[in-house]
């Protein structure tokens, strides 16, 4: 897929290229600096932007070919949160809430059933008759998500839905969207510039650079092997160690050049069991952990040590490494 704005002729497509494929249920996000493409891409999904070649196929169905009432029925199954919330100032929680339910011709008994539920699901029940203006950031966003949901869509995209807010409030907004993707099965498709957020919530994450996508996959996978520059960049945001590849990077004592450095990454439970301590015990290597940190992904820890093992008899270093993946541990040999 292609898109070309028109008042930029001879400049580079806003996006170029692009393939995704994204699985029913999942949580997608998007990254990219300012002006790589995202917004561009995201709505080129509900054809807010139509693209200049190529398609998007939803459920089969071709998007560019739906004539303007089938693209208004298919809208509706796809919701969409925003930045700066987009909420009608003039009008009450329940109002704003209200509003999808009356474009699509629901009854006045039924839209106020909706609401209590959709009030109740983002945590907003007691604030109903409030103005946005009464509201904070957070509890706006849950308007949005209340509205966005109303018509039970498929898919909710979110653009760039957690950038205006404070980190606790972002958290907290997160922690939403990840129980609404686990209770409805809703996909959600998301933008950011923000690796946290990616790491907090997303399955899969797609790497977007001057409307290309650079870099696709598994979150997990993505965080522990950057392979593109931007988003070696982007992983360096939110780790303490980044995604150095040689022991020049490292701040290694000058005089611990001996032995062989290398790097483990524990995935899971694996995290909390001693098991370099153990390998290591049953050889004659000794080792010395340069560098260490524990995280979690989605709520799944993972680790990562760079470790110097020294002195032992010939062949046990090699014979801790080939134990260590024995265990399914990743480990990468930095120097020697
Ligand atoms: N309506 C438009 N008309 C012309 N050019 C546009 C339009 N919208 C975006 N662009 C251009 O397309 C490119 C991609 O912009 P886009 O907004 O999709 O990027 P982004 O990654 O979402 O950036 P940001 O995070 O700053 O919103 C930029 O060069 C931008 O100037």
């Amino acid at each position: 897929m292609q898109k070309v704005y028109a008042d930029m002729p001879g400049r580079l497509p806003a996006i170029d290229r692009i393939h995704l494929h994204i699985k029913r249920g999942e949580i997608f996000g998007i990254i990219g600096h300012s002006g790589a493409g995202k917004s561009t891409l995201l709505r080129c999904v509900n054809l807010l932007e139509r693209p200049t070649s190529g398609t998007i196929r939803i459920d089969g169905e071709e998007m560019m070919r739906l004539d303007a009432k089938q693209l208004q029925a298919k809208r509706r199954k796809i919701g969409m949160i925003f930045q700066h919330f987009n909420l009608l100032s003039s009008a009450t929680v329940a109002e704003n809430v209200a509003f999808p339910l009356k474009l699509s011709g629901m009854g006045q008994a039924k839209i106020q059933a909706r609401i209590q539920e959709l009030l109740e699901l983002v945590g907003l029940l007691e604030h109903a008759s409030k103005y946005p203006n009464q509201l904070s950031g957070g509890q706006k966003q849950r308007v949005g998500i209340a509205r966005a949901l109303a018509n039970h869509p498929d898919i909710l995209l979110c653009d760039e839905a957690t950038s205006a807010l404070d980190p606790q409030t972002t958290n907290a907004i997160l922690a939403l969207l990840l129980d609404i993707n686990h209770k409805l099965g809703i996909t959600i498709l998301l933008i950011t510039h923000e690796m946290q957020v990616i790491r907090a919530i997303c399955d899969r994450v797609a790497v977007m650079e001057n409307g290309l996508i650079v870099e696709t996959g598994n979150v997990l996978d993505v965080f522990l092997k950057p392979q593109h520059a931007v988003t070696k960049d982007f992983v360096g945001q939110v780790s303490d160690f980044t995604a150095q590849t040689s022991s020049a990077h490292l701040d290694v004592p000058s005089n611990s050049a001996a032995g062989t450095l290398i790097r483990i990454t524990y995935v899971g439970q694996q995290t909390y069991e001693p098991i370099l301590f153990e390998i290591v015990k049953s050889t004659t290597v000794s080792f010395a952990i340069l560098q260490g940190t524990i995280s979690a992904m989605k709520g799944v820890p993972y680790g990562q040590l760079v470790v110097r093992l020294t002195g032992g008899q010939p062949g046990d270093t090699e014979l801790v490494i080939a134990k260590l993946r024995q265990e399914d541990i990743d480990v990468e040999v930095i120097a020697q």
